[in-house]
Formats: C-alpha cells, structure tokens, sequence
C-alpha cells in the first residue's frame, strides 16, 4: 500500500473537483484527484455537452423544414440519426483536452485514476494508496435516478448515460420525466425523425414559472411531442432487444413505444464513500454541509456540485470551486450565495431563470414587489428574424431586480444581464441607462427596465409638473 500526504485530495473529476484542483494546484497547494471513471464527470460525457451537441443537430433539421414567411423554401431535412450521434462524439472529443489527465498533471496535480472512500477521518483510499490530507472535497457528483418501478427490469432502459451512444433512432421515444432532461431530449429527438411521448407525474418543467414553461410546453405540443402530465409512470411492461417494445402504465392510461428513456431526477454519488468512518453527515440528498460548503460534521471535508445537495448544475459547481479555494487556501470566511444562480434550459423556445420566480417575489414580499414584463413580438430583431415567441418578466423591489424569467429565442444568453445585475446588487436604473446595439434581442432586458420607469416618468404629475415650470425659466 502507498501513502501520499498531501494538503488537498479532490474526489471526483467532474465540473466541481476539476476546477479546484486547476486552481488549487496553480496557487501553490499539492492536490490529489481521484477519478473512478471518466474524466470530466457527467458533463462533457453524458449531460451538458452532448445533450448540446444533440439539440443543435435537432435545431438545424427543423429550421431546414420550417423556414417561415421568410422567401426561403422549406425542404425535409435528410437526417442521418447515426451521424448526428458523431456529431456528438466529436463536440466531446473537442472538448475532451480541456478536462484531460495529462492536462491536469502539467498542473502538478496528482492524479489517481481509481473510485476512493473515507477509511479514517484524515485518510481516503485509492486503491493501492492511502491518501492522508488536511482538506477533501467530495465533488462526486450524482448519476440518474432509476425509481424500482414494477416492470423496469423487463425493458431495456435508456438514462443520461446510454442514450447518447444510442445510432438507430428510436421509432417511438417514450421519456419518462419532463424535468429539463426529459424535454430538452424530446424535442432533440422528434426534430431528429423520432416520435416522442413524454409521460410526467406532476406538472412538465415544474421547477420553472408556470407562464414561461406553458409557452415551451405549447410549443413542444405544436411541433409533435406528446407530453402528458399528472401521469406518474407505476407499470411498465414489455420485451428486451432490437424489436422490443414498452409500454409504461400511468393513471392516464398507457403509453406504448420502441424506447424508454428515464428521466425522473438524479442521485447523488455518496453512499459509497464510507463517509460515516470520516464523520461526515449525509443524505440521500448529499453531503450535509453548511453555507461554507463544508461538512457540519468535519470541517477538514467539503462537498461541492451536485454532492454538495443544492442546485445540480454546472456552473454551480463551478461557483462553488471558488468559494472552497478562498476558504480552503487562503483560510478566509467563505460563503455561497444562492440567490444569483441562474439556470437554463435548451429546449427551443429556451426558458432561463435567475432569482426569484414571480411567485416566489410575491410569496416572500407581498405587494412589495412589481413585475415588469416584455414581449418578443415588440423587439425589431426578434421580428426580423421571425422569432417572436417570448417574454421577459423581472421582479423588483425597491428598484431591484430580484429574480427575472426569460422565455425565448436565446433566453439562456440573455439571463447574463440580470445575473450581474443580482450578483452585484444592482439597480433597474443601471440597466435602463446601458446603451445597447440596436437591433438585438438583448434590448428586450434594457425595454423591460424602461417599463419599469416608464410610470413613473410619463405617468407622474410630478415630472410633469417639473417639466413644465423649468421649460418656462429655460431660454
Ligand atoms: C443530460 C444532462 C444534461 C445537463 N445539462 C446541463 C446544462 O446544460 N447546464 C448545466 O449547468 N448543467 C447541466 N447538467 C447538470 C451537470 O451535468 C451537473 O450539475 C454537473 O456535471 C455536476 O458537476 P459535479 O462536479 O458535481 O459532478 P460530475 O460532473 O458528475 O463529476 C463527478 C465525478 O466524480 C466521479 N466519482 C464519483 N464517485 C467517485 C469516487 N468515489 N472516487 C473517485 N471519483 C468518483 C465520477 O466518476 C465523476 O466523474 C446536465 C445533466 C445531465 C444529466
Ligand atoms: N439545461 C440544464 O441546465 C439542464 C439540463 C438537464 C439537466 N439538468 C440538471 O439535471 C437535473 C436532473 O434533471 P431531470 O430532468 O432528470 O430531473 P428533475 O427532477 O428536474 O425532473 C424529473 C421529473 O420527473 C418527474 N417524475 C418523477 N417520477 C416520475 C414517475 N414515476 N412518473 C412520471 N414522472 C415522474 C418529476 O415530477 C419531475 O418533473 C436538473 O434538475 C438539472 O439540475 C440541467
């Protein structure tokens, strides 16, 4: 048995353990990585980056088939379902170097291709080493949860993990889950020629407001995708193979395709990692940690990204790599904020979200919080472009933005401006008063501002009173 003492050892190599050991490493820490399996975890190999790849593939069949009132004539596009699939491998492939060991290890960082789990409060086990240091990070991150629903283990079943490898296209792609998974694949799939049924318990992109995640549903339904909600999925039954076929039995009666694809939320990776012999509390949610993201437990472990139990996204765990370094380096008070995460999902129209939804503001300040709101349809570029789906909604409080929801064309580049804006506690004012090129669609940031001025200054006696006495002393 080896044993390495080293002052950081970061289990995982996913968005979260990557970015603290590039950080860690390069400001002078020894850091240890442990990987098990691939490098760059769930997102460049089995979520963010090829479900990307994938949507755009889908999003260029649909436009070659539905040009609009644009003078350009639509033609059915050919689509090569296996190639698309390289599609994906490639943008994986590109990727790739940027999350590899070698580049890892130019860093200086140490890293052990094995799974590894707690033996002592101090210590971890790699396989043949015993890694002893003064932090640890659980950046595990989390796998797809598969419910033991009756029936499962007579289908195959496809998750976030096979469906990419996947080369015949699915005739009738039955999804269980309409969580952003679920929907960003649905649509994907039926631009790429496959029918799609999505099968949902409770509501379809229930964590998103409910105005916003209508105008993607209604599109969805209008391009083919069969959603049905309040259908929780309690039966599934059918064959394995080439020729097998599903059918998942819900209250709303049953639903019969050539493929099943589970979406039904994640798990997150700790019941593995002994955790109890290190003294660190978990859950099914996570590692239990505090604001500073560090184990309520033990405060030589922190758990970050979706281990650390809140938010499962990348740039989350990202954010929370900084937090740690600052604590975990240079021995300063650390704490996360959740209040200027934005998230976005990549369905088309794409729906993205910072802060507070309009529920959550009124629920938590009353008639203390006004929502302004914009349509697309009132944006040149958005016209000009045919793409006038869409609306912006931000909720303000005392001439605060606390919480904007986008819906539309590029909603997801879009969010970016309101999530400065939260982070750094800004006001609608500073919005109003950017100057942006004209004609985009970002305007539709600057447009909502201005409708939130736009009472008080052509609506107010006041001002009008104002104008009028100083237009009389002007010369
Ligand atoms: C289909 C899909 C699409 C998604 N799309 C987006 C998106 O568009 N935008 C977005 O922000 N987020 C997206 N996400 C979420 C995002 O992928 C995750 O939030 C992110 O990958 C979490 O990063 P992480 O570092 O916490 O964990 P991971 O990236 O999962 O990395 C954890 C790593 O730890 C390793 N590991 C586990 N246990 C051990 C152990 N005991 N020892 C050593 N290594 C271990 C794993 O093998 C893995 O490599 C998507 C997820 C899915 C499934
Ligand atoms: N664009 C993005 O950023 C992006 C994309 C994909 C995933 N993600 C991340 O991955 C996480 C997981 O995504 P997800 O879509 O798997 O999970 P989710 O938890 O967001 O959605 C799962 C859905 O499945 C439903 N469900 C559960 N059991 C069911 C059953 N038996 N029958 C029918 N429906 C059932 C739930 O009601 C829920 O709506 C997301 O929360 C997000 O953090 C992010």
């Amino acid at each position: 048995m080896e044993r390495i003492k080293t002052d950081v050892c970061i289990i995982g190599a996913g968005s979260g353990g990557l970015s603290i050991a590039a950080g860690a490493s390069q400001m002078g820490a020894s850091v240890v990585l442990l990987e098990g399996h691939k490098m760059g975890g769930d997102c460049l190999n089995y979520g963010c980056v090829p479900s990307k790849a994938l949507i755009a593939a889908g999003k260029l069949a649909y436009a070659m088939s539905h040009t609009g009132d644009l003078g350009v004539k639509a033609v059915k596009a050919d689509v090569d379902f296996a190639a698309a699939k390289d599609h994906v491998r490639k943008v994986i492939e590109t990727i790739e170097p940027v999350d590899s060991q070698e580049r890892f290890e130019g860093f200086g960082v140490n890293v052990i291709r094995e799974f590894g789990k707690f033996i002592s409060q101090t210590e971890v086990q790699a396989g043949d080493t015993i890694i002893q240091a003064r932090r640890f990070i659980v950046a595990t991150g989390s796998g797809p949860f598969v419910p033991p629903i009756l029936g499962l283990e007579d289908v195959d079943v496809y998750t976030n993990e096979n469906i990419f490898d996947l080369r015949d296209r699915p005739k009738h792609l039955i999804i269980v889950g309409g969580g952003p998974i679920g929907m960003e694949m649905a649509q994907a799939h039926l631009r790429l020629g496959s029918k799609v049924t999505v099968i949902e318990g409770a509501k379809a992109m229930g964590k998103d407001d409910p105005e916003m995640a209508a105008i993607v549903l209604d599109k969805l339904r209008a391009e083919g995708v069969e959603i049905i909600e309040e259908a929780q999925a309690t039966k599934i039954s059918g064959s394995k193979g080439a020729k097998g076929k599903v059918t998942v039995h819900t209250p709303k009666g049953d639903f019969t395709g050539s493929h099943l694809l589970m979406a039904v939320g994640r798990k997150v990776n700790v019941e593995n990692l002994d955790l109890d012999r290190a003294d660190v509390k978990w859950g099914r949610g996570g590692v239990e940690v505090g604001a500073d993201l560090r184990s309520v437990s033990n405060k030589k472990v922190y758990a970050v990204g979706d281990a650390a139990g809140g938010l499962q996204f990348t740039h989350v765990a990202g954010y929370h790599a900084g937090v740690v370094i600052r604590s975990m380096l240079f021995g300063l008070p650390s704490k996360q904020r959740t209040d200027h995460i934005p998230w976005a999902t990549y369905t088309d129209p794409e729906l993205a979200q910072v802060g507070l939804t309009e529920a959550q503001a009124k629920e938590k300040f009353g008639g203390n919080v006004e929502v302004v709101r914009f349509p697309y349809h009132e944006n040149d570029r958005a016209i000009a472009e045919g793409k006038t789906t869409g609306l912006i909604k931000v909720m303000v409080v005392k001439g605060k933005p606390i919480g904007a929801s986008i819906v539309g064309a590029m909603a997801g580049e879009l969010i970016g401006m309101w999530a400065m804006a939260i982070a750094n506690k800004m006001k609608m004012s500073a919005i109003a008063e950017t100057v942006l090129p004209y004609p985009t669609v970002s305007e539709i940031n600057k447009r909502a501002a201005g409708a939130y001025f736009t009472p008080r200054l052509f609506e107010s006696p006041m001002i009008k009173r104002v104008v009028g006495l100083v237009q009389r002393w002007l010369p």
